[in-house]
């Protein structure tokens, strides 16, 4: 008998190339050891050269959904991802209020593309409506600018910026994310009590299609199998480190994270599974 078995849940858009969104999380769940189950909001017909359209699901499917996971396999961590609607958020924001677990939020607003992946209205709902119930809120520097509503050009604005949204807008925690910032790929994380600086080089890649989802589902993982904010941040920074440093050179616009990434260290597995 296996002991007991942490699950999580992705609330989120899809890539059917396999890099971001819905497919990212649930490749970074399993590779955390964590049972992975999802609820679409939006189907998103994208690769790594960009986003060619966009369907969004109703909200009525989007509750059956949300109650068929939440009814049967009760998850000990949720994440949300793109959530492209006022209305969406708001029946999400009702769901989660009602459990009581570790819920990150990945506040996707444009893809590494540039292309927009939630309505304008959107930007303030999800600063209103979602972000009060978060655990960790995981902006990159220009979603933290929109949250915050001032410029972020180097650390000690994102350090502003993580404070802003914990003691102003009501999130358990942030973590700024550096990648958008010049020099090494610093993250702050607030808490409402310290500041935590997560430091690595910057590799020199164009292969980051969906680290920030990637990112924000190891940490949703890690606080699943109950590891605290501040030790699941560095578990995610080591694992979303990686998986950029070993990212894959597939398709040809940006390629996808590698969530083999410390398998690669050592050599991939094979078809046992063994990893010599
Ligand atoms: N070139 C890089 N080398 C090392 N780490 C990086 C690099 N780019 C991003 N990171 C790290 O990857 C994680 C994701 O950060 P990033 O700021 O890119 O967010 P994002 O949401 O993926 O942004 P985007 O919308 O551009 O995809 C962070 O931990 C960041 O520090
Ligand atoms: C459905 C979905 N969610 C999120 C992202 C952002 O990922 P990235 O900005 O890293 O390309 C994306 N491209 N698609």
């Amino acid at each position: 008998m296996m002991g007991s078995v942490k699950s999580a849940l992705t609330i989120a858009g899809t890539d059917p190339s396999g890099g971001a969104g819905i497919q990212a999380d649930l490749k970074t769940f399993q590779e955390r050891q964590v049972y992975g189950m999802s609820v679409i909001t939006s189907v998103v017909a994208q690769n790594t050269l960009g986003v060619q359209d966009v369907k969004h699901l109703s909200i009525d499917f989007i509750e059956k959904q949300m109650d068929a996971v939440l009814e049967d396999i009760f998850p000990q961590a949720i994440k949300t991802g793109m959530i492209a609607t006022v209305e969406m958020m708001q029946l999400i924001a009702t769901k989660i209020a009602k459990t009581n677990i570790p819920y990150v939020i990945d506040p996707v607003m444009v893809a590494k593309s540039g292309d927009s992946l939630m309505e304008d209205q959107s930007r303030k709902a999800i600063r209103d409506v979602l972000i009060p119930l978060a655990t960790v809120v995981t902006p990159n520097v220009p979603e933290a600018e929109i949250l915050v509503g001032f410029d972020i050009k180097n650390q000690q604005d994102a350090k502003k910026a993580a404070k802003v949204i914990v003691d102003d807008l009501g999130a358990q925690s942030a973590v700024v994310k550096g990648g958008h910032l010049p020099g090494e790929a610093v993250d702050i994380l607030y808490d409402g009590n310290d500041y935590y600086y997560f430091k690595n080089v910057r590799f020199d890649t164009k292969h980051t299609h969906g680290t920030g989802c990637t990112f924000s589902a190891a940490i949703t993982a890690e606080l699943a199998k109950g590891k605290s904010i501040k030790e699941a941040v560095e578990l995610g920074k080591a694992y979303i480190t990686d998986a950029i440093k070993f990212s894959l050179e597939l398709g040809q616009g940006n390629g996808p994270t590698n969530h083999w990434g410390g398998y690669r260290l050592k050599g991939l597995p094979n078809q046992e599974g063994e990893i010599k």
